[in-house]
């Protein structure tokens, strides 16, 4: 005679994780190319062979200037450039070419990054169940998340998510996806990582198109890779920040303000002048809901932010409508001018900056003990993300 058998509410209940979500590592990795911004302007109208077009070139370089970015990586070189010289003219068919070199690119860097943040966790990668991919680079299958499973040597039942094309909203939807995989799978170990590169959106510069302009001041390639888990086994896990609350909201009427399109020369991509002013109107709302529902006080200046640095004007916004100190948003700004916009990797580079200047800070000096993620992209979409500082005095 066995016990009695479970309910479904009681099997639920085993199923799902006690604690919360939380991070328990962070890795980054860039290329080995680096570019000065005030550099930029000349090698790029050199490389796209558009040195007669004066007028664009001064644009950019005073948007480069402006741009609150003093390096970037890049995978494409002029190596690269040289044997792929298509790149340069939007109007030919270089697709097939670009994505040849995405797929195999975009795996190997986010393994790079991968293999730092499970080098922090501590425990083997063939522990691991949940995989998270995010990259704008994808047009193939299998895809990136395939590839990266196998350079990590990822168990054969790791249950793997592709997100394509979320822009610079996808490292927040990530996050937010392994937070609920993690809090509703005990035991589960879910790997997030986002990889870009800009060669899939790379060409030369063409009258009429500010786009192209704005976007070769603006985005660097990069991957960060997160690994998220509840319950966290002591001594070997150690949480960096644990995930109490998560939301999307969509800015109505604003399907236009930032798209993306793949297209036979390459990905095509609008950003709206307004999106500063757009994502400025409506972080706060987002804010007072997500601290409302977790019935927390929350003053703006008391937070840690980890803000997607998607444009130097976009962050003051944001730092203006929420009356934020100087120096809220320096992770934010740090990564922008060490990186650029590395599209949805970036605020993994900005939580990585945020515990390091954690670690950093004096002993006695307690560190904040509530914070937020937040990311924007093509949507407009908000991910909001907010975090909790383990061992902090409240909330434990
Ligand atoms: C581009 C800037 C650094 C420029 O700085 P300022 O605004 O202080 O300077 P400014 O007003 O003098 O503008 C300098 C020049 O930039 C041009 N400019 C500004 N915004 C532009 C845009 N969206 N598209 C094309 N050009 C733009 C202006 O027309 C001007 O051109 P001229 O000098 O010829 O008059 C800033 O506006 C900024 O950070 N904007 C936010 C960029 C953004 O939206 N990023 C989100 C990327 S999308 C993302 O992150 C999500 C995703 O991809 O999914």
């Amino acid at each position: 005679m066995g016990s009695a058998p479970a309910t479904v509410g009681e099997i639920r209940r085993a199923q799902r994780a006690d604690g919360p979500a939380a991070v328990l590592g962070i890795g980054t990795a860039n290329p080995s190319t680096c570019v000065a911004q005030d550099d930029y302007p000349d090698y790029y109208f050199r490389v796209t062979n558009s040195e007669h077009l004066t007028d664009l070139k001064a644009k950019l370089t005073r948007i480069c200037k402006k741009s609150g970015i003093k390096q970037r990586f890049m995978h494409l070189n002029e190596e690269l450039l040289a044997a792929n010289p298509d790149f340069t003219d939007r109007a030919l068919p270089s697709l097939d070419a670009r994505v040849d070199i995405a797929s195999a690119a975009v795996p190997e860097l986010a393994a790079s990054a991968a293999a730092k943040a499970i080098a922090e966790w501590g425990r083997p990668a063939t522990e691991i169940t949940h995989l998270i991919f995010s990259t704008y680079s994808g047009a193939r299958a299998p895809s990136a998340d395939r590839r990266l499973a196998s350079l990590l040597g990822l168990s054969p039942t790791v249950s793997r998510t592709m997100l394509n094309l979320h822009g610079c909203y996808g490292g927040g939807r990530s996050l937010q996806l392994a937070k609920e995989l993690a809090e509703n799978n005990r035991g589960a170990r879910v790997l997030v990582a986002c990889s870009e590169i800009t060669l899939i959106a790379f060409y030369g510069p063409e009258g009429g198109c500010p786009d192209t302009i704005l976007g070769q001041a603006l985005f660097g390639d990069g991957a960060g890779a997160v690994i998220v888990g509840a319950d966290p086994v002591s001594p070997v896990e150690r949480p960096l920040f644990e995930m109490a609350f998560a939301s999307q909201t969509t800015i109505p009427e604003t399907e236009d303000a930032i798209s993306m399109e793949i297209t036979k020369g390459g990905m095509a991509y609008h950003i709206s002048n307004q999106v500063p002013r757009l994502l400025g109107s409506n972080v706060e709302r987002c804010l007072i809901d997500a601290f409302d529902a977790l019935g927390v006080s929350a003053k703006w200046n008391d937070l840690f932010w980890a803000i997607h640095p998607g444009g130097r004007a976009i962050l003051d916004h944001i730092e203006g409508v929420l009356g934020l100190d100087d120096g809220k948003l320096a992770a934010s700004r740090h990564v922008l001018s060490q990186f650029g916009n590395m599209s949805g990797t970036t605020v993994i580079f900005v939580l990585d900056e945020l515990r390091r200047r954690r670690a950093a800070k004096q002993e006695g000096d307690a560190p904040d003990e509530w914070g937020v993620v937040m990311a924007f992209g093509p949507g407009i979409t908000i991910e909001t993300l907010v975090l909790h500082t383990p061992g902090s005095l409240q909330g434990n």
